[in-house]
């Protein structure tokens, strides 16, 4: 598969006063899910418009695979694409229009029928589209991203209005993608959506890129060196541990969180002063507390708390 690489170099863009990217800068490469996340207003959509020649930035440039998206002859057999499931005729059945976009790219009408049922979708293929539910917009949506069969994949909040049994399929669905080879870059707000599918975290705030790492180095830099420890007798048991060099905090009625003591140690403490213990493990941060770490400083729109 030829390397389709997403790239976005020195993105600007404002409307009006309001500076929607402020040099986002950043790669999703072939063989990876990169999750694109960030605050409401972040720049996630305005990058991905850009991206895809909807939009023209005023400064920097977006290729996929070395190339403006707009130089492509055939640009659904390079990246496909879904930035809004609602954008559809509503009385064209979802295969139509399907055939609709796959007759603009030279693309037979067979395989149209192959992505209908890759997202599973077969059974709905000659209802009206306006009578999907938002789930099966976005399954569609999906579908015609992948009509060209295209290296790289891109796909603005695909897992909003999916139930749970559709965020479940779409993250294997998605994994699957990335095993052939292709370049993914899904857009999402929700952390838990993109734990346990994501190889790479592009996190933008305010324009531009505020992080740019792999998943599992972003969970062990906010898991930090901290001890879970579950326990029915708190009281001895902090003692024993501070006595032994560990800052403890008690997080709950019988969970401690404790600092600078390896597991083995705190172990052969509490063993050895016979003190009860139900867990004890090394804290690992989820994807949410990871997230939630890095954009402290640029949410634009927090809920008052
Ligand atoms: N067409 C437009 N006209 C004016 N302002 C815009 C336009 N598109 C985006 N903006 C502004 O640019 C900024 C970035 O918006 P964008 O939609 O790219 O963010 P986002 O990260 O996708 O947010 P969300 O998670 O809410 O979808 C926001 O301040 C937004 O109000």
């Amino acid at each position: 598969m030829t390397d389709t690489t997403i790239e976005v170099a020195g993105l600007r863009k404002r409307y009006g006063p309001a500076t929607a990217l402020d040099g986002m800068t950043f790669t999703a490469g072939p063989g990876l899910v990169t999750g694109f996340v960030g605050p409401n207003g972040a720049g996630k959509s305005t990058t991905m418009r850009i991206v895809l020649g909807l939009h023209a930035a005023d400064a920097g440039q977006a290729l996929v695979g070395r190339r403006p998206y707009r130089s492509l002859a055939r640009p659904l057999m390079h990246l496909g694409a879904l930035l809004d499931a609602s954008a559809l005729h509503p009385a064209r059945s979802g295969r139509n229009h399907l055939l609709w976009l796959a007759q603009s790219q030279g693309l037979g009408s067979r395989r149209v029928g192959e992505v209908m049922e890759m997202v599973g979708l077969g059974p709905a293929a000659r209802r009206p589209a306006g009578g999907y539910s938002l789930g099966m917009r976005q399954r569609l949506g999906i579908a015609a991203a992948l009509l060209g069969d295209p290296p790289a994949i891109m796909l603005d909040e695909p897992f909003n209005g999916m139930d749970p049994e559709g965020v479940v399929w779409l993250r294997g669905f998605l994994r699957a993608l990335a095993a052939e080879g292709r370049s993914v870059l899904v857009s999402s707000h929700l952390m838990s959506e993109l734990q346990g599918m994501a190889d790479h975290l592009v996190v933008a705030g305010r324009g531009r890129v505020i992080a740019d790492s792999g998943v599992a180095e972003l969970i062990a830099a906010a898991s930090g060196d901290r001890l879970r420890v579950r326990t029915g007798r708190s009281a001895p048991v902090t003692a024993a541990l501070a006595a032994a060099g560990g800052q403890v905090v008690q997080e709950g009625e019988d969970l401690l969180v404790v600092r600078g003591l390896p597991a083995d140690q705190a172990v052969a403490v509490l063993t050895a002063a016979a003190l009860p213990f139900s867990e004890l493990a090394p804290h690992r941060a989820s994807l949410e507390e990871a997230y939630l770490e890095l954009t402290r400083d640029a949410v634009d729109y927090r809920a008052a708390s």
